[in-house]
């Protein structure tokens, strides 16, 4: 429970809705309560007009009698429909305050959650998985809310009506009273646990079904591999035994469920049982008049919807109270990484590492080894090395996506921890290795970075990164729809978009992660071709696999096990004859053969 303590600066904030809320709730309950005693008063009126009734049998009188009996019965009628047509409008009210502030509520939680999301760092994002980042956006925001609106109400709702009720109960006889609510505490807690039996089972089928749309969600977005494989038969046969698990835990809801309303309502019955019993005695003793009988009937069902409110209640604020503690667990996380103070001018583009070390904190991968690195600005350098040698890994510390071990990076001479990060990562262009391009039109993916889209940047970046002609070649243009509601785009096409959205913003760096590898060696000169004039007076740091990619550099890393092995020119290094020198070779090798295929 001290989890929701946190909703409370909410209810501080929408205290203006919960005082007429519960006003609402106040007055809906006298007007609900009242028409009982109306109802009690009317059916003695009936007996005591009966028997006059009956004693001018033969009489014209009777026809009078008559008369003034149904006169009185149609008041008292329209009495008891005006004083619940009341309660339903201040039960109108008494939604309209509470159920919309728990609205308002969930607004507000989901946009600080969502806010808190993105200033989180990396690292983050690696340990925990998509799935459970938006369950507790959505999910578990959607409980709260449930226990903000709902629980809170209902709950003030069944204490004032409660409240109410005994009190009129006790008022016409004690005896009858403490009868007929003997049953309802057996009520409250057999709805308590079929309600916590009926949560688990929805819980359990919750988690069913995630899985089952999980597996779905896959395997739809694998059907290229699976049809090329022809697993459709295996797929189909694991997809009908996850549905069967699905089925498995709905059937034991539905069991449960059909318990409830016959036990509900058995346990209501019983306590009618009783009042009549008990009831008709004391009317026989003369303590009770019939009416009373009547007016506990009404009131006996009056309660067993807030009763039953009771059990669900609980439950929900139980779940509240879970989901609660999950959303509290993110917004207490800081950010691993945190931005300086430094958030002046233009960067010049000078780069240092310095003895610079770095180990994957979630896998112990130590990927880079004291590197020891100086680029001035303007410089083309480029990066080459095998796979895993560390290349990404120094990427994503230049982006401060990471913070290093041991050592510092300086970007101008600054450690760049100093920088503010919003300041610096704007100034920078970076191209990952894996290109993410977002469902929209092609403009808003490459003036993505862009506050205002401009169309001439956007045709701008699209020719220096060599895109241009396959985007005009589109029928809809630049206006072309990407991703699952559009077209597919080739993964060189790809590249070169993601190429075009990082020159758009003009940085003073660019970090280029091997963002050419699925363009073919024509397109990749022309793309270099274009760069050289963009990269002009900019840093640029390109990884590559291939040496055709970086023979141009004003100076060439080799990584090896996250350790520079060689550096210099490629004239330089084909003179070291080391790994530089044995890599060129191995491709060049590789290009003669294939022109002889
Ligand atoms: N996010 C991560 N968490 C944990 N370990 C990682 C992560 N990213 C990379 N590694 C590990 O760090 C090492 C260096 O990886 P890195 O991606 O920097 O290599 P790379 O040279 O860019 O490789 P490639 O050319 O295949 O892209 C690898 O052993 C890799 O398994």
């Amino acid at each position: 429970m001290k989890h929701l303590r946190y909703l409370n600066k909410y209810f501080y904030k929408y205290k203006w809705w919960i005082v007429p809320g519960v006003f609402f709730v106040i007055i809906s309950n006298i007007f609900g309560v009242v028409p009982a005693q109306v109802i009690g008063f009317a059916f003695n009126l009936i007996t005591e007009n009966l028997s006059i009734y009956k004693l001018f049998a033969g009489f014209d009188r009777q026809e009078i009698v008559y008369d003034i009996f149904s006169a009185g019965l149609l008041y008292f009628g329209t009495v008891v429909l005006v004083l619940y047509l009341l309660r339903g409008l201040f039960m109108f009210f008494m939604r309209q305050t509470l159920i919309l502030m728990s609205r308002h509520i969930e607004f507000d939680m989901k946009n600080e959650i969502y806010a808190h999301y993105q200033e989180l760092s990396l690292g983050f994002y690696r340990r925990n998985n998509t799935g459970d980042l938006m369950n507790r956006a959505t999910e578990d925001v959607n409980r709260v809310r449930m226990y903000v609106g709902p629980a809170i109400m209902y709950a003030l709702n069944t204490a004032v009506q409660v409240v109410l009720i005994v009190y009129f109960m006790f008022n016409v006889n004690g005896t009858l009273a403490l009868y007929s609510l003997a049953p309802l505490p057996v009520l409250v807690l057999t709805i308590y646990y079929v309600n916590t039996g009926i949560h688990d089972k929805s819980e359990k089928i919750q988690q069913r079904l995630s899985s089952l749309s999980a597996f779905v969600q896959e395997r739809l977005s694998g059907i290229r591999v699976i049809k090329s494989y022809v697993r459709e038969a295996q797929t189909r046969e694991a997809f009908a035994l996850q549905s069967e698990h699905y089925k498995g835990e709905s059937m034991k809801l539905v069991r449960l469920q059909a318990l409830f309303y016959p036990a509900m309502l058995l346990l209501v019955g019983l306590s009618t049982i009783l009042t009549v019993y008990i009831g008709g005695r004391q009317v026989i003793n003369g303590s009770i008049s019939a009416g009373n009988i009547a007016e506990f009937i009404v009131y006996v069902n009056q309660l067993t919807f807030p009763v039953t409110m009771l059990g669900w209640v609980t439950t929900l604020i139980q779940r509240a109270a879970a989901s609660q503690k999950r959303i509290n667990e993110f917004l207490q996380l800081r950010p691993d990484i945190t931005g300086g103070t430094i958030a002046s001018g233009t960067l010049e583009g000078g780069i240092e590492f310095k003895n610079v070390s770095f180990t994957y904190p979630d896998t112990g991968i130590q990927a880079i080894r004291d590197i020891n690195l100086k680029i001035r600005p303007g410089q083309f350098v480029a990066i080459i090395g095998r796979t895993g040698s560390g290349k990404s890994t120094l990427a994503n510390l230049l982006m401060r996506m990471y913070d290093t071990d041991q050592g510092m990076v300086c970007i101008d001479g600054t450690d760049i921890r100093e920088r503010d990060l919003q300041h610096y990562r704007s100034q920078v262009g970076f191209v990952p290795q894996e290109v993410f391009l977002f469902s929209d039109t092609i403009t808003n993916n490459i003036a993505f970075g862009l506050d205002q889209p401009d169309q001439e940047a956007v045709r701008n970046a699209a020719k220096n990164a060599a895109v241009y002609q396959n985007i005009v070649a589109f029928e809809h243009g630049f206006e072309t729809m990407l991703g699952e509601r559009g077209i597919t785009l080739s993964g060189g096409q790809k590249q070169r978009v993601s190429i075009a959205r990082a020159l758009i913003k003009e940085p003073r760096i660019l970090v280029f992660d091997d963002c050419l590898s699925a363009v073919d060696t024509k397109t990749e000169e022309e793309i270099l071709g274009n760069l050289g004039h963009v990269m002009k007076g900019k840093t640029t740091l390109l990884i590559a696999h291939r040496i055709s990619t970086i023979k141009n550099a004003d100076l060439i890393l080799v990584l090896e096990n996250g350790q520079i092995k060689e550096q210099g020119t490629h004239a330089e290094l084909l003179g070291l004859n080391g790994s530089y020198a044995e890599m060129y070779t191995s491709q060049l090798l590789e290009e003669e053969e294939s022109k002889i295929k």
